[in-house]
C-alpha cells in the first residue's frame, strides 16, 4: 500500500513541541541592545507578530537546562509578565522569542521622563502596582524571579509595565553575575539572607520589589548612590535602609519599609502588597 493511504502515526504533530519556534517563521529586524546573553533584536513572527529575539551568545547560558525549563516558562501567562513565545533550539545560537515591548526598560523610561513623572505620583504608584500584579502571579506559581529591578521590567503602550526575564538568572554561566562576590551580582537589590547565604525565595523578590519601588519614586536613581557594594552589604546587614524619596507619600514609603524587614518571614507577600498598594492609591489619590 502507498504511504498516503496508511493512517498517520498517533504521534504525528506531537513531536513538533509547541514551545519550539521554526526560525524560518522569524524575520529579524533592528538590534534593541544586548543583555546578559548577548544581542537582542526586534523581529516579526509569522509575518505580523512583533517579537524580541535574544540570540544566545555561546557560553553565556546553560542551554539544555534552559530549553527544558522553557516548557514551564511558556505556560506562565499574565498581562504584567513579558510573554515567552518559545525557543528556536534546533540550531546554534539558540533564539529566545518573547513578546515585544515598545518603550524598552522601565529604568530608562523613568530617567527619560523624570520631569513629567516626578509630579505624577499616581502614575508612579500605578507602575508599581502593575509590577506587583505580575509578581503576585509568579508567587502564586511558586516562581522566583531572582533579579527583580527596574532594569528588568519593560514598558509598553498606554504606560503598561511588565516584568521580564523572570527565572533566567538560574541559567547564567557568568560567575561575575552568579556569585554574590562577583562584580555583576545585584547586591543593591539583595536582602541579608541572599548576601549571607544566597538563599533566594519569593521573600527575597519582595525585598528587591521594595528597591524597585524606590527606583520608581526617585525616577531611576541608583540605590545607595555611589556607595561601593562592600559598603552596601555592611549597611544592609546593620539594618540600615534606603531613605524616603523626596516626592513620595509617607504611606508609600511605609510599604517599602515593610519589604525591607530584616527577617524574610516579616516581609509581606505580593498578594498582600497588591491589596495594600491599591488601598493606598485609592486613599491618597
Ligand atoms: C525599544 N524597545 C525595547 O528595547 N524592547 C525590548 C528590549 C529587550 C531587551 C533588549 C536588550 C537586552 C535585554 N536584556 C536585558 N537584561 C537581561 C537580563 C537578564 C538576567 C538573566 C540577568 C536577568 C537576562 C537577559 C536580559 C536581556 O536580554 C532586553 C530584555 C527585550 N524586550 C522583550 C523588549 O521588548
Amino acid at each position: 500500500t502507498s504511504p498516503c493511504d496508511r493512517p498517520a502515526p498517533a504521534t504525528a504533530g506531537l513531536s513538533h513541541d509547541k514551545w519550539e519556534i521554526d526560525h524560518n517563521e522569524l524575520m529579524l529586524l533592528e538590534e534593541l541592545g544586548s543583555g546578559q546573553f548577548g544581542v537582542v533584536r526586534r523581529g516579526k513572527w509569522r509575518g505580523s507578530i512583533d517579537v524580541a529575539v535574544k540570540m544566545m551568545k555561546e557560553g553565556t547560558m546553560s542551554e539544555d537546562d534552559f530549553i527544558e525549563e522553557a516548557k514551564v516558562m511558556t505556560k506562565l501567562q499574565h498581562p504584567n509578565l513579558v510573554q515567552l513565545y518559545g525557543v528556536c533550539s534546533k540550531n546554534r545560537p539558540i533564539f529566545i522569542v518573547t513578546e515585544y515591548m515598545r518603550y524598552g526598560s522601565l529604568l530608562n523610561h523613568l530617567r527619560r521622563h523624570e520631569q513629567s513623572l516626578s509630579v505624577n505620583q499616581g502614575l508612579l504608584l500605578d507602575m508599581c502596582i502593575q509590577v506587583c500584579k505580575g509578581m503576585a502571579y509568579l508567587e502564586r506559581h511558586n516562581y522566583i524571579h531572582r533579579d527583580l529591578a527596574a532594569r528588568n521590567c519593560l514598558v509598553g503602550t498606554e504606560n503598561i509595565v511588565k516584568v521580564a526575564d523572570f527565572g533566567l538568572a538560574r541559567y547564567v554561566l557568568d560567575d561575575q553575575y552568579t556569585s554574590s562576590g562577583g562584580s555583576k551580582f545585584p547586591i543593591k537589590w539583595a536582602p541579608p539572607e541572599v548576601l549571607n547565604y544566597t538563599r533566594f525565595s519569593s521573600k527575597s523578590d519582595i525585598w528587591a520589589y521594595g528597591v524597585l519601588m524606590w527606583e520608581v519614586f526617585t525616577c531611576g536613581k541608583m540605590p545607595y548612590g555611589r556607595l561601593k557594594n562592600t559598603e552596601v552589604v555592611e549597611r544592609v546587614q546593620k539594618g540600615l535602609i534606603l531613605e524616603k524619596p523626596k516626592a513620595c507619600y509617607k504611606e508609600v514609603y511605609d510599604v517599602m519599609r515593610k519589604c525591607w524587614s530584616h527577617l524574610p518571614e516579616n516581609r509581606p507577600s505580593f498578594k498582600l502588597l497588591k491589596e495594600t498598594l491599591v488601598n493606598v492609591s485609592q486613599g491618597i489619590l
